[in-house]
C-alpha cells in the first residue's frame, strides 16, 4: 500500500481559523496530504484583525522542528509567517539538516488589517537564509516590493522584480496578483531560474471573503508538490483551489471573512470548468 504524502506547514496560528497554520491544514486535508505543524507565533486574531501577537522561542520553534524531522517523510513543506530572525534562521538550519526538498516560502508580512507579522529587521534574513533554499516563493504585490525596494507599476517592472527574487537565490517566484488594480483578471505571474515564465489568470470575484488567500495558495501548491506533480501544474492546481474558496464564501465572521477551502471538491464534482484558469507563456 503506498503512503500519503507527509507535508509540513511553518507558521503562525491564526484563532480566527482563517489563514496561517489553520488554513494549511485544511487546505492540506482537502487536497489528501497528510499534514504536520510547527507553530511560530500564536495570534490573537478574527475576520476583523490581529489584536495580540505571542511569538514563539527560537528553541521551541527548534524542538517542534526536529520532533517532525525525526519522524516523518517531509516530501513538501510551506512556510508562513515567521516574525523574527531567530524563527527564520531556524527553520533554514532545519531545512539543510533534513535536506527538505520542495520547500515553499511564503513571505508574509503583513495582515490584511495591518497587522506587522515579521518584524522588519527579519526581511534581510528572510532573503539571506531562506530563498536560497526555495523551489518557490510566493510573494503578494507589496511583498514582492518590499524584497526588492522596486515597485510594480505594469508587466516589465513585475518581470524585473521577480527577476531580482531569483537572484536572492530561489530557483522560482510567483508574484501573486490579489493586489493588483484591474478589475477584470487577477493574475498570477511565474517566473522560474530557466527564464521560462506564466502567467495564470482567473476572473476576478468581488468579495470580501478574502482573508488567507495567499496561506491557502501556497498550501494548495505545498500539497501538490508533495503528491509529485510539476510546478507549473501545481500552480495551475493552487490557483484553481483559490478561485474555487473565493467562489463559493462562507459569510463568516463581521470582517475580512474566510475562504472556503471545502469548495473546490464540490466545484470539480459539478464542472471541470467551473475554476477556469487561462494559462498565457
Ligand atoms: N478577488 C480575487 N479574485 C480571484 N482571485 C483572487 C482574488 N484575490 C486574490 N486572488 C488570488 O488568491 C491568491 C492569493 O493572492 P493574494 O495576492 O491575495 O495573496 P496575499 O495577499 O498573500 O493573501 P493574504 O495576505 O490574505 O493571505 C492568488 O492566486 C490570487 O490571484
Ligand atoms: C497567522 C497568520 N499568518 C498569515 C496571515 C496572512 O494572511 C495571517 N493573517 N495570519
Amino acid at each position: 500500500m503506498s503512503r500519503i504524502p507527509q507535508t509540513l506547514t511553518i507558521a503562525g496560528s491564526d484563532s480566527g481559523g482563517g489563514a496561517g497554520i489553520q488554513a494549511d491544514l485544511k487546505t492540506f486535508q482537502e487536497l489528501g496530504v497528510y499534514g504536520t505543524s510547527v507553530v511560530t507565533a500564536v495570534t490573537a486574531q478574527n475576520t476583523t484583525g490581529v489584536t495580540a501577537i505571542y511569538p514563539m522561542s527560537a528553541q521551541a520553534v527548534q524542538t517542534q522542528l526536529e520532533a517532525v524531522g525525526s519522524d516523518f517523510e517531509i516530501t513538501a513543506l510551506k512556510t508562513g509567517m515567521l516574525f523574527n530572525p531567530e524563527i527564520i534562521k531556524e527553520t533554514a538550519a532545519a531545512i539543510q539538516r533534513f535536506n527538505w526538498r520542495n520547500v515553499v516560502v511564503d513571505p508574509v508580512m503583513i495582515a490584511k488589517g495591518g497587522a506587522n507579522l515579521l518584524q522588519q529587521e527579519a526581511v534581510e534574513a528572510l532573503k539571506h537564509h531562506l530563498l536560497p533554499v526555495a523551489l518557490l516563493v510566493t510573494p503578494n504585490i507589496p511583498e514582492a516590493e518590499v524584497l526588492t525596494g522596486i515597485p510594480i507599476t505594469d508587466v516589465s517592472s513585475r518581470r524585473l522584480v521577480a527577476e531580482k527574487i531569483l537572484a536572492m537565490g530561489a530557483k522560482s517566484v510567483v508574484i501573486k496578483g490579489g493586489h493588483g488594480t484591474d478589475p477584470q483578471y487577477a493574475e498570477d505571474y511565474l517566473l522560474q531560474a530557466n527564464g521560462e515564465s506564466l502567467l495564470y489568470r482567473s476572473a476576478r470575484i468581488e468579495t470580501g471573503q478574502t482573508h488567507g488567500t495567499g496561506c491557502t495558495f501556497a498550501a494548495a501548491v505545498t500539497a501538490q508538490l508533495a503528491r509529485g506533480q510539476e510546478l507549473q501544474d501545481a500552480i495551475h492546481t493552487a490557483k484553481q483551489f483559490i478561485h474555487a474558496a473565493l467562489s463559493e464564501p462562507l459569510n463568516i465572521g463581521s470582517g475580512h471573512g474566510p475562504t472556503n477551502h471545502a469548495a473546490y471538491k464540490t466545484v470539480l464534482a459539478e464542472s471541470k470548468e467551473a475554476a477556469n484558469i487561462e494559462i498565457f507563456r
